[in-house]
């Protein structure tokens, strides 16, 4: 090549300039864009290596020298990181059709039926079919209100096992307690019975947590795709292939059995599980809405993976505050105790009046963001926000978490104070963007009313029934307060509690 090159001068020069030709080019349009500020980054990596293993503390950090908008590079992949309620306003609502689609990501592909869920189908006709099928059947108000007696007889499930440890004055773990009771009311709303017992219901439930596990991995070929070599031979691709494999198997059995059992819940809309309804959907073909099995599978991972682990969370970091603030946990205790007057059963009217349970759980989702780095969006075409110039492709991750504690907005952010929330119109169902635990706009949770009746719900009632300390006399102060990495992020240590006194 070199010598026919040097062999025919005139077309050596005609490539030299033709490459020097793209190199200025580029060079000139990417001097003309105004990009957002970035830190200084590492070949190959990018800024990775600043991540640590609690990004959403790292990224706040980054953000405090560099800006609310912030131009980072994952391996190959730019990454806008939005640190404020002003630049999330911005991607969440002005330009939120341009920031409505998620990232590719293959594990997603080969977990999620080549991403036929919701979470992370990318933007266009698919997503909005399913979206309406969330919003309309499976988890509207009146969907959510006909599960409340699974709530019911799942907490007084719980309670039991409270009031045999009060009996016996051990600890509680409460982690514990928090994920089963979450797991369960989701397991039953999806398909009408739980799996928690026997050889399937422990193999499912390790399943589900691995399927989170592995959702949850930063995995680098995903990043920087001439390393993917590094997940088949650590094993994670084996591992991705099996629990898809199990869990797909799992899912065809139930989908099998509820076929079988059609119309086994009679006409009674009320009594029909997610399961029920998206048969009757696949079966359908006069609703304009088309889903095939794999779409019902992925939907059902969906549920699980938006909404268990999420759900949990909140419990666990409420109750962690309650025990290091008792002045807070006296005033719950007044409320829910006052509004209920002696009665056993908490309505759904009852928890609409305790206003003073609805700013624990507000603050609490302010102050422990349960996935404080929300779900990735991705820009669709070249946009310029707030000056700066995003170009298609883009990834962006709203630290939701940051701005949750940001002195811009909240008076002594570091402290659990949920008075703040008693006069106060902020919400968390995407309006008002200094809080933002939820998302907002196209992409915004579904799921918000089915995970706050669990939780309001299930803290009225571990309030109500008893009260609560600390083990071996510790303090308020003395609780680890340290998170696990993850998603969703949970307590590091599991918390442990006496119920010292049992009302019923
Ligand atoms: C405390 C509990 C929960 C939290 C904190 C939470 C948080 C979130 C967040 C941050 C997003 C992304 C929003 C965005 O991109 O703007 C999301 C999306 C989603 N959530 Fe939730 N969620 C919770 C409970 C649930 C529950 C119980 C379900 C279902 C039963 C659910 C289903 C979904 C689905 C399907 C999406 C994807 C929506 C889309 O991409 O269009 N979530 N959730």
């Amino acid at each position: 090549m070199a010598e026919f090159l040097l062999q025919n001068p005139f077309i050596f020069t005609f490539i030299t300039i033709f490459l020097l030709w793209l190199i200025i080019k580029r060079v000139v349009a990417t001097g003309r864009k105004n990009l957002p500020p970035s830190p200084p980054k590492l070949p190959i990596v990018g800024n990775l290596h600043q991540l640590g293993t609690l990004p959403h503390h790292s990224l706040q950090s980054l953000a405090s020298k560099h800006g609310p908008l912030m131009l980072l590079h994952f391996g190959n992949v730019p990454t806008l990181i939005v640190s404020s309620a002003d630049a999330a306003r911005e991607i969440m609502k002005t330009h939120d059709v341009i920031f409505a689609n998620r990232p590719d990501s293959s594990v997603s592909r080969r977990l999620l039926y080549d991403m036929k869920d919701l979470s992370v189908a990318p933007y266009g006709e698919y997503w909005r079919q399913l979206k309406s099928i969330f919003v309309l059947q499976l988890l509207s108000n009146k969907r959510v209100q006909s599960f409340h007696a699974i709530r019911e007889e799942e907490i007084a499930l719980m309670m039991e096992k409270i009031k045999e440890s009060c009996l016996s004055s051990s600890p509680l773990n409460m982690s514990d307690l928090f994920t089963a009771i979450t797991n369960d009311v989701v397991c039953r709303s999806a398909f009408g019975r739980k799996y928690r017992d026997g050889a399937i219901g422990e193999k499912f439930l390790q399943l589900i947590s691995e399927f989170l596990g592995l959702l949850g991995t930063i995995s680098v070929g995903e990043f920087i795709p001439w390393l993917a070599w590094i997940n088949r031979v650590n094993g994670f691709d084996a591992r991705v292939d099996y629990v898809a494999k199990e869990l797909d198997e799992f899912l065809e059995g139930v989908i099998q059995e509820h076929m079988e059992l059609e119309n086994s819940s009679g006409n009674d809309e009320s009594g029909e599980n997610f399961i029920d309804i998206l048969l009757k959907i696949y079966k359908d073909n006069t609703t304009g809405v088309s889903i095939d099995r794999d779409s019902i599978k992925a939907i059902i991972l969906d549920v699980f993976a938006a909404g268990t682990d999420t759900t949990s969370t909140v419990l666990e970091w409420a109750m962690t505050e309650l025990l290091r603030h008792p002045i807070v946990m006296k005033n719950l205790q007044n409320e829910v105790r006052g509004i209920l007057n002696g009665k056993q059963d908490i309505t759904d009217v009852d928890l609409e009046k305790m206003h003073y349970l609805k700013a624990v759980v507000k603050e609490t989702l302010r102050y422990h963001t349960p996935i404080p780095l929300l779900v990735a969006r991705e820009a669709r075409e070249d946009v310029n926000v707030m000056g700066y110039d995003i170009a298609a492709g883009t990834m962006v991750i709203t630290n939701a978490w940051a701005i949750g504690r940001d002195p811009l907005y909240w008076d002594e952010p570091e402290k659990f104070q949920p008075e703040r929330f008693l006069n106060s119109s902020i919400d968390f169902k995407g309006l008002d963007f200094q809080l933002i635990p939820f998302g907002a706009g196209r992409r915004g949770c579904p799921g918000i009313s089915f995970a706050m009746a669990t939780n309001e719900l299930a803290l009225a009632s571990i309030i109500q029934k008893f009260d609560w300390e600390l083990p071996k006399g510790a303090k308020g102060e003395d609780l680890d307060m340290g998170e696990r990495p993850g998603v969703a992020i949970h307590r590091k240590v599991p918390l442990f509690a006496v119920a010292t006194q049992c009302y019923f």
